[in-house]
């Protein structure tokens, strides 16, 4: 897996599947890391050269001193695209991920072909969650926040029937290094990129999950009804719909990125 450098921050890269096929870059949530994606990985890898990242502060990326902002991010995803020498690619991100696209839809328009916007959100109104998120974090680490956290990626349902994945998912966010989550929190709190969505001009897909309490379904939809063109679909799951309902989020990336 390349190390690559964008502006002093060494971001852990992976490249797999199709050779010469069509270029999908994916893009983590908060506390996770590109492992989220495992559900995705065999079905994407047939049709798609995927590119996944550990977003800074994250994984087996390095964690510079926040705080860190959207653009930062976006910056680090065009970074990436350079170095592989990659002109343009698809998008698909979830939550902070989909955050990152509004950004680059927005910013780097010829970068990217089509835009998949999953359970996120343009504008947090109120940052109070995220302050509060950051002062328990600072004096209990993310073990403080792990199982409220987690409690909103899943549905209790889900949670009891596959307390397997359940698990892996809390000790996949437990390695997120305190101050990388902090800088993002902080990144979060400040949120607003209302303004840029109707400059994203890409075919895009905005995928919600109807027990989303995170990032909810009005949340989608503003941003749909904002987004020249903008689909949705819904899917019956939390706020890491790609882990609660593996194959009908397959099917809505593959079907979304392969009609013409
Ligand atoms: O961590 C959460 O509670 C949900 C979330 C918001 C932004 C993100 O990436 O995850």
């Amino acid at each position: 897996m390349p190390m690559i450098n964008a502006d002093g921050c060494l971001l852990n890269v992976s490249v797999e599947g199709r050779d010469g096929g069509p270029t999908l870059m994916l893009s983590n949530s908060l506390g996770s890391t590109m492992q989220m994606w495992e559900p995705q990985m065999k079905a994407l890898t047939q049709v798609f050269r995927v590119i996944r990242y550990d977003r800074r502060g994250h994984g087996k990326s390095s964690v510079p001193p926040g705080p860190y902002s959207l653009e930062r991010f976006g910056r680090d995803v065009l970074a990436i695209l350079d170095d592989l020498n990659i002109a343009r690619t698809h998008w698909c991100g979830l939550s902070m991920g989909g955050m990152v696209g509004q950004w680059l839809g927005a910013n780097a328009p010829d970068r990217f072909g089509k835009i998949i916007l999953s359970n996120t959100t343009c504008h947090y109104p109120d940052p109070t969650r995220w302050h509060d998120r950051i002062k328990a974090v600072k004096e209990g680490g993310i073990a403080a926040v792990a199982d409220t956290v987690i409690a909103g990626w899943l549905t209790a349902d889900f949670r009891e029937r596959e307390p397997q994945i359940a698990a892996n998912m809390k000790a996949m966010m437990l390695t997120t290094p305190v101050e990388g989550y902090i800088a993002c929190c902080e990144a979060l709190s400040t949120l607003d990129q209302r303004e840029l969505l109707p400059k994203i001009k890409s075919p895009t897909l905005v995928i919600a999950g109807r027990h989303d309490m995170s990032t909810t379904v009005a949340d989608a939809e503003f941003m749909r009804s904002r987004i020249p063109g903008a689909s949705m679909t819904l899917l019956d799951a939390a706020h890491i719909s790609n882990v609660e309902q593996p194959h009908a989020f397959t099917d809505a990336v593959i079907g979304f990125l392969t009609q013409r």
